[in-house]
Formats: structure tokens, C-alpha cells, sequence
């Protein structure tokens, strides 16, 4: 798409910073850019560390959405996953609460510091309530670390999928080999932080491909890797990146905008947020209705970011816009 001017973005940008109820990838606060274009509200968040090469994806995304709007739906409803940060097996019914209805839980194990004991013992106190479990280690593991912890979750019942087991779409390829079909792999930071989003199901390394709509440039270009990749018979879900309620809208519009949606996609990260930009979006017994988000001005005042954290974000913006409009 054609960019507006970059004055027309910041003109009406807030930076907002939202506490986490649970530390969830090594954050407590999450940190997001809103602004808005004729078509509504958008949210540009990337994370910190994230280079302005890679940012910029998710500046294309969020001006795709401020000014074209989502996709057309073809569904008004998205199941949703219930999401466990990686807490002890005690916290687990606590967290559940928030998702009433949900029938798919993913649950994070591999964090740092922690052991596969308590990996195990969260992923059971899951299954008690939740008995459609996946898995997400973010790429912590080997090879045989994942072999090993596979092994011992699926002692105690099926997983539906591992998200991410190992880094490389090589180590990918090799866990699935050696799996034999005992559970499928899902592929996330190798599609989202890929140059090419295709390569991990072409090297054989995922049965399912995790698509978040910012990192990967917008809800159209979702549409289009999950047409290809649903061609190539790779079912895809839908996640958040830790979004806001603008962005978790826009992404329950884009799973609403797939041609096929077969399994409950990873939008109900806002319950992992402390307070929101504007109220939540209606969860229909372990999904989603789609709909726009509005944001609340109050809102934005009483999560307004320092100042500091704000000139910092704008700069941030301001070179992702810079990058953009060379690629243009
Ligand atoms: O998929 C979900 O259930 C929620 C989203 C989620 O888990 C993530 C969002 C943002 C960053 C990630 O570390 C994490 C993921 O790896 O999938
Ligand atoms: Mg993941």
C-alpha cells in the first residue's frame, strides 16, 4: 500500500506502557504505540530489542489496518487457546480462570531456570482442566532436550502440538524426523523472524505454522502465507504478540478473514495484561467475537508512557517509517 505521510501517523500516536499480571517472555510491562487513520485505531509494538529492519514489519501492518482496515471475515467467532505463562503448577488454576470455556490451552515450558519437573507438573495441572494441550519452548531446546522432554510430557497424555522446540529450521527438521508422528511441530519465530516464511515447512521442519500479523507485515500477507501454506496442507493459528486489545482485534480479523480455521488460535493474550487501552473484545464461550476495538482516551492517559519512553518510540517509528518508505 501507498504510505500516508509520517506526519499523519504521529499526529495522533500515544505511547502506552501496560503492566503484565504475570511475567511472560522475561517482560512485566509491555510497551506499544497506538495511532490512528481513517479506518480506525492500530497498534505498533515491537519488541524492544527488535531492529528497525524487523520492526518495520510491524509499522506495515499497523498502517495496513489504521488505513485500509481488516480483510473481508468469512467467520465472526475465533476459538481461542487458553495461554500459561511458565508459572508454578500451583498458579495454573488461577491463570485458567480467566479463559471460561476455553477447550485448548497452550502452555509455555523451556524457560531458563526452570526444570522439566516443573515443566511436567504445570503441563498436568493443565490437563486436569484443559485436556487439548500444546506446547511452546520458544526454541530453548536441543534436539535431544526435546526428544527427552517429549518423552516425559507425553507420559501423561497427548499434546496437540510443540510450538518452537528447537532454534534452527534444521534442528526442526531433524526433531520431526525422530519423532515419527508422535507429535506434531509447530513453527513460529521460523516463520514470524524468517526472511522467508515458507522455508521451514519446505525443509520438512513444521505440521503447523504459528502466523502473527504484525511481525509478519500485516492481515493481508497472513491471508496470503496461510493460502499457500493451507495448498501445501499446513494448518495455521492465529497468535498475538502480546497485543493490546487494537491488536488482538485485528488479528481475530484475520483469522476470521482465512479460508480455513481448523484449530483455536493464540488471542487471548490480553488477559496476561494488568489494564488495556479500551475494553475488552466479547469472548464467546472459548473464542472471540469479532469486532473493532475502541479505545478510551482515559485510558490512554492513565497508561501514557514517560516521557523518555515516549521520544524513545516515536524515534523508533519515525526510522521504521524511514525503512518502509525505502522498500517502497
Ligand atoms: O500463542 C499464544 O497463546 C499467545 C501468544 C504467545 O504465546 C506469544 C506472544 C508473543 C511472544 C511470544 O513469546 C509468545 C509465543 O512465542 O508464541
Ligand atoms: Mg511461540
Amino acid at each position: 500500500m501507498k504510505l500516508p505521510p509520517l506526519s499523519a501517523i504521529l499526529a495522533d500516536a500515544h505511547v502506552v506502557s501496560i503492566p503484565l499480571r504475570v511475567r511472560f517472555r522475561g517482560i512485566t510491562t509491555r510497551e506499544a504505540t497506538l495511532f490512528r487513520g481513517p479506518a480506525g485505531w492500530a497498534e505498533f509494538a515491537p519488541f524492544p530489542e527488535y531492529e528497525d529492519a524487523e520492526a518495520s514489519a510491524w509499522l506495515a501492518s499497523a498502517v495496513e489496518a489504521a488505513w485500509n482496515g481488516p480483510p473481508p471475515a468469512r467467520r465472526d467467532v475465533i476459538a481461542v487457546n487458553a495461554t500459561v505463562p511458565a508459572v508454578s503448577a500451583a498458579r495454573v488454576p488461577d491463570i485458567l480462570a480467566r479463559f471460561a470455556g476455553a477447550r485448548t490451552a497452550k502452555v509455555k515450558v523451556a524457560e531458563k531456570g526452570q526444570s522439566l519437573a516443573e515443566d511436567v507438573a504445570r503441563v498436568n495441572a493443565v490437563r486436569e482442566q484443559i485436556p487439548n494441550v500444546r506446547v511452546d519452548a520458544n526454541g530453548a531446546w536441543t534436539v535431544s532436550d526435546a526428544l527427552r522432554a517429549l518423552d516425559a510430557l507425553l507420559q501423561h497424555g497427548p499434546l496437540e502440538y510443540v510450538e518452537q522446540p528447537c532454534h534452527t529450521v534444521e534442528e526442526l527438521a531433524e526433531l520431526r524426523q525422530r519423532l515419527d508422528g508422535a507429535v506434531r511441530v509447530a513453527a513460529d519465530e521460523s516463520i514470524r523472524r524468517a526472511d522467508d516464511p515458507f522455508r521451514v515447512v519446505e525443509a520438512g521442519g513444521a505440521d503447523v505454522a504459528v502466523l502473527k500479523v504484525a511481525p509478519l507485515g500485516g492481515a493481508r500477507r497472513v491471508v496470503t502465507i496461510a493460502e499457500r501454506l493451507g495448498e501445501a496442507g499446513i494448518p495455521v493459528v492465529v497468535s498475538s504478540a502480546l497485543d493490546t486489545v487494537v491488536g488482538i482485534s485485528l488479528g481475530a480479523a484475520t483469522a476470521a478473514a482465512l479460508p480455513v480455521l481448523e484449530l483455536a488460535c493464540g488471542l487471548g493474550t490480553t488477559q496476561l495484561l494488568a489494564d488495556d487501552v479500551g475494553p475488552p473484545m466479547e469472548w464467546a464461550e472459548g473464542g472471540l467475537r469479532i469486532g473493532s476495538a475502541t479505545v478510551d482516551e482515559l485510558a490512554l492517559r492513565r497508561l501514557a508512557a514517560s516521557e523518555e519512553c515516549t521520544k524513545w518510540w516515536r524515534e523508533r517509528l519515525t526510522r521504521c517509517y524511514t525503512v518502509l518508505a525505502t522498500q517502497a
